[in-house]
């Protein structure tokens, strides 16, 4: 390498990205060109909210949960999320038992925002069962003595089709139950964390936002790139689905109905549903701040209400 070069390469700056690389954020990721002088990794909820804290990645989609909790320092793209109103399909409790009568739930490490959402959901119901972390597929880790388990992402989807599926030419998947048969003859039962905040509140569910620290925003180009990948995903949604229909297993109008049911752009309703789990959440948190809406860039950052 020349000595110039060497000086301009030194000179650029490079801007990390950290991706949660669930099939909810394949709209978003699959299309995106990074620009130049971006890179990316990839990982499960709980790497990046830990990668972005640490300052070993500048931007990521992270739970949520990280983002109210650490409001002092992080702030949000104004017009990105994975949301949902009612249900989401993949952040599931597997459980044999009636919801009151929970005595042991198994959480997963990967997940930081589906805890968080299921302590709420439980203290709201007055319930108190003892939760500890055990990973694995939910069937075999009920059949080891827990009643409850929390499962997300891919694996919770595949899972959650699993106990209540398959689709007939007559069903949809707003049509399954609620109650199936796991492999082993167990019944099952799987709610739905998303459609239990609905019952609760009315309002959608903001699971994760790209979050990155306020004195480190990122670089325009990639705020575009990723608006730019988002339109293409959401244009091309069949072809988007049967890629990851394949890739899951799944049947492809499982997958596209799974992906058309987000909502990837922190939305009023989004930011509602955000602000009323913050105030549940984590009582006296820092005011919640997102970034410049688009368009507006070289304006002041703001201070956004619900
Ligand atoms: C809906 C989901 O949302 C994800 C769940 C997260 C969590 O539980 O911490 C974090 C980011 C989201 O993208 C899912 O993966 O099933």
């Amino acid at each position: 390498m020349s000595e110039v070069a060497a000086t301009a390469e030194a000179e650029t700056p490079v801007y990390r990205a950290g991706w949660i690389h669930y099939t909810n954020v394949a709209p978003i990721l699959d299309p995106l060109r990074l620009p130049p002088g971006v890179t990316a990794i990839t990982g499960v909820p709980t790497r990046m909210n830990a990668a972005l804290l640490a300052g070993e990645v500048d931007i990521a989609n992270i739970s949520a949960v990280e983002f109210i909790r650490h409001a002092d320092v992080l702030q949000a793209l104004p017009d990105f999320s994975v949301a949902v109103l009612g249900p989401v399909y993949s952040v599931n409790l597997f459980h044999t038992r009636p919801l009151e009568d929970l005595r042991r739930v198994a959480l997963t490490a990967q997940s930081a925002m589906s805890v968080a959402l299921l302590e709420v959901l439980l203290r709201e119901r007055g319930l108190s069962p003892v939760l500890e972390r055990a990973e694995g597929p939910a069937e075999e880790v009920l059949a080891a003595g827990y009643d409850g388990v929390l499962r997300i992402g891919n694996n919770a989807l595949q899972e959650w089709y699993g106990v209540v599926g398959p689709l007939t030419p007559e069903t949809t998947m707003t049509t399954l139950p609620h109650t199936g048969r796991g492999r082993g003859g167990a019944d099952i039962t799987v709610t739905d964390l998303a459609e239990e905040w609905f019952r609760l509140t009315g309002h959608p569910f903001t699971f994760a936002v790209w979050a990155y620290r306020k004195d480190n925003p990122p670089p325009a180009a990639l705020v575009q790139a990723m608006r730019a990948a988002r339109r293409a995903g959401l244009g091309h949604l069949a072809r988007v689905s049967a890629h990851h229909a394949g890739l899951l297993g799944l049947p492809e109008r499982v997958v596209q109905h799974y992906l058309w049911n987000f909502r990837y752009h922190l939305e009023a309703p989004d930011r509602l549903g955000l602000h009323e789990f913050a105030a549940k959440a984590v009582p006296g948190h820092a005011p919640l701040t997102f970034g410049p809406r688009p368009g507006q860039e070289s304006g002041q950052e703001g201070v956004v209400g619900p």
